[in-house]
């Protein structure tokens, strides 16, 4: 469904940030990507939505060569692509229900006040549907980040370091969420540098777990 083949990347012209990077990921399948902070995780994930596009080499997103497409034409694939971002990226006078309905009404499609509540219920916020997005807890933040994600039903669920500042109970809840969406047939991919989270999922769900190093990915072995 994404597909890279030999692709490189770099924000300046002549230094490579990522290269040679070859890697697909699989419909219905876990990911974890890891590697050091600065390695290119954010950046190998924008390249995946098509929010940056290759220097070199071909990517793919469902079946589609990205070099090829017109602005719509990526706006079209972006819909079938959750993303949570490191930042949550919320808009700070709407309440939480109105932030998580916004790619709804971005893409000129109703709400659906039934499916919201569900949604809401699901990632736990049914309570914090009418409060503003600063007065909620780091948790409830990614939660919530994650309800916008999905809620325009993508096949594939992009989470950068969505962790990062949470402790471990609530880091293991929301990759609780993760794994049930991945259940659900969805593929998933997770950027975090924290290898004992990786562990704690890989107990409970198949996954491959990339890594960026030196610039290249590798599909990391048993020791993870
Ligand atoms: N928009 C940008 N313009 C120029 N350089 C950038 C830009 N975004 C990131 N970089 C640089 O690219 C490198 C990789 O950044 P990236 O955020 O992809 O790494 P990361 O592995 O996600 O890091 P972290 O784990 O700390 O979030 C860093 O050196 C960063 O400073």
């Amino acid at each position: 469904m994404i597909e890279m083949q030999d692709v490189s990347f770099g924000y300046r012209a002549g230094s490579e940030l990522l290269s040679g990077m070859t890697m697909s990921l699989q419909p219905g399948m876990f990911h974890f990507l890891t590697g050091p902070s600065g390695s290119g995780k954010t950046t190998l994930l924008r390249l995946c939505y098509a929010d940056l596009l290759p220097s070199s080499g071909k990517l793919s997103v469902f079946g589609q060569d990205v070099a090829g497409l017109s602005r719509d034409g990526i706006a079209m694939l972006r819909r079938r692509v959750g993303v949570v971002h490191q930042d949550t990226q919320f808009l700070d006078h709407l309440p939480v229900a109105e932030n998580v309905a916004l790619p709804l009404s971005v893409s000129g499609q109703p709400a659906d006040i039934e499916a919201m509540r569900d949604l809401l219920g699901w990632v736990q916020l049914s309570q914090h549907a009418r409060a503003l997005p600063p007065s909620l807890s780091g948790g409830e933040r990614q939660r919530a980040a994650l309800a916008r994600a999905v809620i325009l039903s993508p096949d594939v669920v992009l989470a950068d370091e969505p962790t990062g500042n949470l402790d471990w109970d609530m880091s293991m809840r929301l990759m609780q969420l993760l794994v049930e969406l991945n259940k659900t047939g969805k593929a998933v991919l997770v950027a975090t540098h924290d290898l004992n989270l990786i562990r704690a999922v890989k107990a409970q769900v198949s996954a491959r777990v990339l890594r960026i190093a030196g610039g290249g990915l590798q599909l990391a072995g048993a020791e993870l």
